[in-house]
């Protein structure tokens, strides 16, 4: 049996960090296959991940809705077959909705496979900002978890953190929090929370009533035909289309929050997707490239550590950059290494890192200024 468990968590927050501690600690003598879905087209997680020496399958793709569960199915099939592995570990973009990768796998109806723990990784002093401005993206993660790891506990205060595991529970009520620094607790210590039964049975158990709710919703709804034919399986994209009335009813004061923000009204669907649904009619649910871009460069460009922390400290500049919310890359240093860095709004991190097969990296935000990027990293 090879037991799966979701990584999710919004830019940044810290999923690949967290996978590092776990492989460390919590999985020694496991054979681990991890499944990257990265947004955007340059990946770099792989970059990162190199010296754990495990296999790292990456998936790259703009809309996780559409392209996942093709793609996705493709790519757990192959891992299976291939490597037989004890664990898979599948870490989806940062603006990827839990909600979706978990009925993915659940769709795929595979043998021998089992659903083991789905995790939201949110950082704690940027939960308000993000439920706030980004809520249809980032409450899905925090709603569907069945544990919720709490990134950056140490530098923020207690009032803070209450305040952010509040807002957490208005949103579940049921996830094991983790609140303490996770340089106190041990891989294993995580990896518990994360596969605490009752809260895995209670997540599960609340999809499926979602997806009764949605069904007999649909019985009902007379208007609703551009929806009834599609119950997850049946629509090639896989994105459960009935769940959107539900975000709606519960949600909406997310919704509207980030429509006053982002002025997304009329970036709906337009027919672009595979599926042939018409998405116009998915009252306010967007898809993660309609509301982010991200952009990325490959780069022979040589950066100093300085060089490369003035740029990512101008990146806080949204008047000049738009709202970047996270960035991250391998290039050559002035000297003969190579420097890693990543990016979250007011905070950077250029270290020293292994060789990457050329420089690249990788710019995510909402409404970002590609010239201006250019000129900042070109
Ligand atoms: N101080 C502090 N920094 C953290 C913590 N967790 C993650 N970081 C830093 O945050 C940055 C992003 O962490 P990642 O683990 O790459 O985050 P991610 O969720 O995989 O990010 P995406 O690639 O956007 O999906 C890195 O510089 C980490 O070192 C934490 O608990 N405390």
């Amino acid at each position: 049996m090879t037991k799966i468990d979701i990584f999710s968590g919004f830019l940044g927050a810290g999923k690949t960090t967290l996978i590092k501690k776990l492989i460390k600690e919590a999985f020694a003598g496991e054979k681990l296959v991890l499944i990257e879905n990265e947004f955007g087209e340059i990946a770099i997680d792989g970059g990162f991940l190199q010296d754990s020496g495990i296999e790292i399958t990456e998936m790259n793709s703009g809309c996780i809705c559409c392209s996942l569960v093709g793609d996705f199915g493709e790519a757990l099939k192959k891992v299976l077959d291939q490597f037989h592995p004890d664990r898979i570990l599948i870490e989806p973009s940062g603006v990827g909705k839990l909600s979706d990768v978990i009925r993915a796998v659940q769709n795929l109806h595979m043998e021998d496979v089992s659903l083991n723990s789905f995790t939201a990784v949110a950082d704690a002093g940027k939960c308000k900002m993000y439920m706030k401005n980004f809520g249809e993206f980032y409450n899905d993660q925090v709603e569907h978890a069945n544990s919720i790891i709490l990134s950056r506990t140490d530098g923020i205060s207690d009032q803070k953190l209450a305040a952010c595991v509040e807002l957490l529970r208005e949103h579940n009520s049921v996830a094991t929090i983790i609140t303490t620094p996770w340089d106190q607790l041990s891989g294993a210590q995580i990896l518990e929370a994360m596969e605490h039964k009752d809260t895995l049975e209670e997540e599960l158990r609340e999809l499926e009533e979602e997806a009764h709710h949605d069904h007999d919703h649909h019985h009902h709804d007379d208007h609703d035909h551009d929806h009834e034919h599609h119950h997850g399986e049946d629509c090639c994209c896989g994105h459960d289309h009935d769940h959107d009335h539900h975000d709606h009813d519960h949600h909406d004061h997310d919704h509207h929050d980030h429509d006053h923000d982002h002025h997304d009204h009329d970036h709906h669907h337009d027919g672009d997707c595979c599926c042939g649904h018409d998405h116009d009619h998915d009252h306010h649910h967007h898809h993660a490239d309609e509301v982010f871009t991200s952009w990325g460069v490959e780069t022979t460009r040589r950066f100093t550590k300085e060089e490369l922390e003035r740029a990512l400290e101008a990146l806080d500049d949204s008047e000049q950059y738009g709202t970047i919310l996270r960035a991250k890359g391998i290039v050559a240093g002035a000297g003969e290494g190579f420097l890693h860095f990543d990016y979250v709004p007011g905070e950077k991190n250029v270290r020293d890192g292994s060789a990457a097969v050329t420089g690249r990296l990788c710019v995510i935000g909402s409404h970002i200024n590609e010239e201006a990027l250019k000129k900042l990293f070109a």
